[in-house]
């Protein structure tokens, strides 16, 4: 296990080069762009055509050449869309539409509300820039250029520009298989009546949402009875079908909670203990995988519900990234905002749940009132995690940097 640090904590940053250390990326697979969408590129794609093909009209009017400007010309042809224009003939213009390509020797468009119809055709302005209205061959993408880099997220402007070339079938990293188990005998699943004492699993569906956010597929989900031996079955059984287990609970120093002795005696605990608050039990490691003699990633949240999704946006999303080759995913973008609060900490690092106030001129960062690791309602408009140091007193107007959970 790593050295700890003097408070017998050990730091967010040692917990994660622990968990992402020699984590690579997945085998691709081909799927249909269609089935494509959240989907990561595991090789780049080049484009092997211009878009648009041809020189086109942005603008519904006529195309002439910028030698008649200001002359009234004959219309010679209608170039509607979707049908190859023919060589503009001298002196006179053509009927275009918004899209349709431009005939060889015309020059510029001019939108039909800037010209004048006349018995004797067309009148133009005497001015037009040159080129003007017109959309150029390749402007958008050019043939031989990289079309989307290997690692991109396929999302709906990806999809399009894969669409664009005329591309049905793309090679994207497997899904990272996760296993989620949660462990508390008190844990009931909704849909089943609840006796006294129990309370139903909020870390199941919520854990399933964000993983799936960040791009994995959950292979298996249930729950562990508070059992050792129990425990290590579960855990064995969850390595052999996925490439990440997670647990939720179980992780602190109750005589309650086996995780980490189960994974301590399969596998190897790297670390235990993090100077952050929620989710200061948080365990990680590694369980072999009998079946190809690996090892698959292990990350044991703390029950918490809070803990469990704080940890999930700092662990599991960048975990994920580092498995699908895909690097928005590997770290939060940061975004600096004003302290709508006051606040201070103790020797833990708070990540607090804020919602972010976009005004004019600043951000404000808003704390939801109770920063307690079992009131999920803190999360539910959290834009961000405001990362507030240790010993620090926090007083409204201060700068802070938050992790924007972008879409949370
Ligand atoms: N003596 C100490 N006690 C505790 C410490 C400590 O350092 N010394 N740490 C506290 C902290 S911090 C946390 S966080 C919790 C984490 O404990 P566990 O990970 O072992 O979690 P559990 O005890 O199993 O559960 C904690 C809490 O969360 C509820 N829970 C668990 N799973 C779910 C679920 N799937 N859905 C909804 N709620 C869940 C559970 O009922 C408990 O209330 O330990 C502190 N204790
Ligand atoms: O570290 Mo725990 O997650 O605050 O309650």
């Amino acid at each position: 296990m790593a050295k700890q640090q003097g408070s017998g904590l050990q730091s967010v940053e040692a917990a994660l080069n622990a968990l992402l250390d020699g984590v690579e990326a997945l085998s691709s697979e081909t799927v249909s762009v269609e089935h494509a969408g959240s989907r990561v590129l595991a090789e780049s794609v080049a484009a092997e055509r211009d878009v648009p093909p041809a020189d086109n009209s942005a603008m519904d009017g006529y195309a002439l050449r910028l030698s008649d400007a200001g002359k009234t010309l004959p219309v010679s042809q209608r170039v509607a869309a979707g049908t190859p224009p023919v060589p503009l003939a001298p002196s006179s213009c053509a009927r275009i539409f918004t899209g349709s390509e431009i005939p060889a020797g015309a020059d510029c468009v001019v939108m039909q509300e800037a010209i004048e119809e006349t018995p004797e055709g067309i009148r133009f302005p005497a001015s037009i820039p040159e080129g003007n209205n017109i959309r150029r061959r390749g402007c958008d993408v050019a043939s031989g250029s990289t079309l989307l880099s290997a690692g991109s997220r396929l999302e709906a402007a990806a999809l399009g520009h894969l669409a664009g070339q005329g591309i049905t079938g793309v090679s994207v990293r497997r899904r990272p298989r996760v296993a989620l188990l949660f462990t508390g005998d008190e844990l009931v699943d909704p849909g089943k009546p609840l006796m006294p004492g129990q309370i139903y699993n909020s870390n199941r569906p919520m854990l399933q949402r964000l993983l799936e956010r960040f791009g994995a597929e959950v292979v298996m989900a249930g729950p562990v009875p508070d059992c050792y031996e129990a425990t290590c079955d579960r855990l064995r059984q969850a390595a052999e079908g996925a490439d990440v287990v997670v647990t939720t609970g179980g992780v602190s120093v109750g005589e309650e909670d086996h995780v980490k002795h189960a994974l301590d005696a399969l596998g190897t605990l790297d670390l235990w203990r993090l100077a952050m608050r929620p989710g200061k039990p948080l365990a990680l490691g590694r369980l072999p995988r009998e079946k190809d003699s690996t090892q698959v990633r292990f990350v044991g949240l703390p029950g918490n519900p809070v803990s469990s999704y704080v940890g999930a946006w700092l662990f599991l999303r960048p975990l994920m990234g580092h498995l699908l080759g895909c690097p928005v995913l590997q770290s939060l973008p940061r975004v600096y905002a004003s302290a709508g609060f006051d606040a201070h900490t103790q020797a833990r690092r708070h990540y607090m749940r804020v919602s972010l106030e976009f005004g004019q001129d600043r951000i404000v960062a808003h704390a939801f009132a109770d920063q307690s690791s079992n009131v999920l309602s803190s999360c539910i408009d959290a834009d961000a995690l405001a990362i507030v140091p240790p010993f620090s007193d926090i007083a409204a107007g201060d700068r802070l940097e938050c992790l924007w959970l972008m879409g949370h």
